[in-house]
């Protein structure tokens, strides 16, 4: 049987004056999912966050909300709760005290026991008694995780929740997101880290000025990549270069220089899967061994950049061939 739908969205649009937002965007959530919605700036996502929390209304389209239909009142059922713009929070209240408002606020005294636990999953237990004042952002992201966690929400949103956090506190916040999903929560992040996203999101969704490019499972994002460019370092660069001419499909490509160690060494190819394969082939059978390996750009980021024609001189020796038995000039980046 098929989840039951958390968020169905069909054809919202959304105008600010000239601006359009949002431009006929179909949205389908199941339950249980944590889903990643992904874009450059200004792609409408925070908008369309905006939305599912009730904060703003569509001009048109049609939004149902864990069952119900959202009509054009800022309202959205109970069960929904989460954040965009940063977490509101009592800069003068405690930790423990902004909770424990937000419990009474919704008429649950007494709870302080689920407030102290929030606070220790989300890794704020040893300053619960702190004012927020003096928080960092990582510190008041997590502390607008735990709000939002109050009452266990069914469906929670949120705008970029790892902005701020430490590797650490990533590590937390995910674990939270993932054990809400787990007990049939459904969460729906924005978020400009591919990584995150990947390693989180069952599914994301790609806005591109107001309009969805991609909606589906992350590894299906990464397989729009396209034709990606692979760094090899090898005990012998220079034959690697001369193999690399060699391979049918294969072209070398200028790189630009990293922090690697291997700069000098490197070589940077571009072509597909096949003739990469062949080549390295090639090298182990010509006793050339191989140190690293791996695409330049990311599949995901690479994904991101071709579908929302973003990637035009961002990949290294972007139209920068480079022919047989000339050297390539390492580039220098202002990075
Ligand atoms: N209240 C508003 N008034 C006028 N324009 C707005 C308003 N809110 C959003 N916009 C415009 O709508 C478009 C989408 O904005 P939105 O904040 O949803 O993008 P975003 O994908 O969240 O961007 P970012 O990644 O930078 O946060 C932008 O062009 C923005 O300037």
């Amino acid at each position: 049987m098929q989840p039951a739908a958390a968020v169905r969205a069909c054809g919202i649009t959304k105008t600010f004056g000239d601006v359009i937002a949002l431009d006929g965007v179909d949205l389908d959530l199941a339950e249980g999912q944590i889903h990643g919605l992904v874009g450059p700036n200004g792609a409408g996502k925070t908008t369309l966050l905006g939305m599912l929390l009730g904060l703003s209304v569509a001009d048109g389209g049609s939004l149902e909300i864990l069952g119900s239909p959202v009509g054009r009142i800022l309202s959205v059922p109970d069960g929904v709760t989460g954040f965009v713009d940063g977490p509101g929070l009592y800069p003068e209240l405690t930790a423990r005290q902004n909770l424990a408002a937000l419990v009474s606020l919704r008429g649950g005294a007494g709870r302080s026991a689920e407030v102290d636990e929030l606070l220790d999953r989300v890794g704020l237990i040893e300053v619960a008694g702190d004012r927020v004042r003096g928080f960092s952002l990582g510190m008041r992201q997590r502390l607008g995780l735990a709000a939002a966690l109050l009452g266990e929400p069914r469906l929670l949103v949120l705008d970029e929740p790892a902005n701020g956090l430490d590797p650490g506190g990533k590590r937390q916040v995910h674990r939270v997101l993932t054990d809400l999903a787990e007990a049939g929560g459904t969460v729906v992040l924005s978020s400009h880290r591919m990584d995150d996203l990947a390693a989180l999101c069952d599914d994301v969704t790609l806005l591109s000025t107001g309009r969805v490019v991609f909606s589906g499972p992350v590894h299906k994002l990464a397989s729009e990549s396209g034709e990606l460019d692979y760094r090899l370092v090898t005990t012998d660069a220079e034959g690697a270069r001369r193999f690399a001419d060699d391979v049918p499909g294969l072209s070398r490509v200028a790189g630009r220089k990293s922090q690697s160690q291997y700069d000098d060494q490197s070589v940077v190819v571009r072509g597909p899967e096949p003739a990469l394969d062949d080549l390295i082939a090639r090298l182990v059978g010509a006793g050339i061994a191989i140190r690293e390996l791996g695409p330049v750009v990311p599949p995901l980021e690479a994904a991101f950049l071709a579908l929302t024609g973003a990637d035009a001189g961002t990949g290294p020796g972007r139209d920068a061939d480079i022919r047989p038995g000339s050297t390539p000039a390492l580039q220098e980046t202002s990075r």
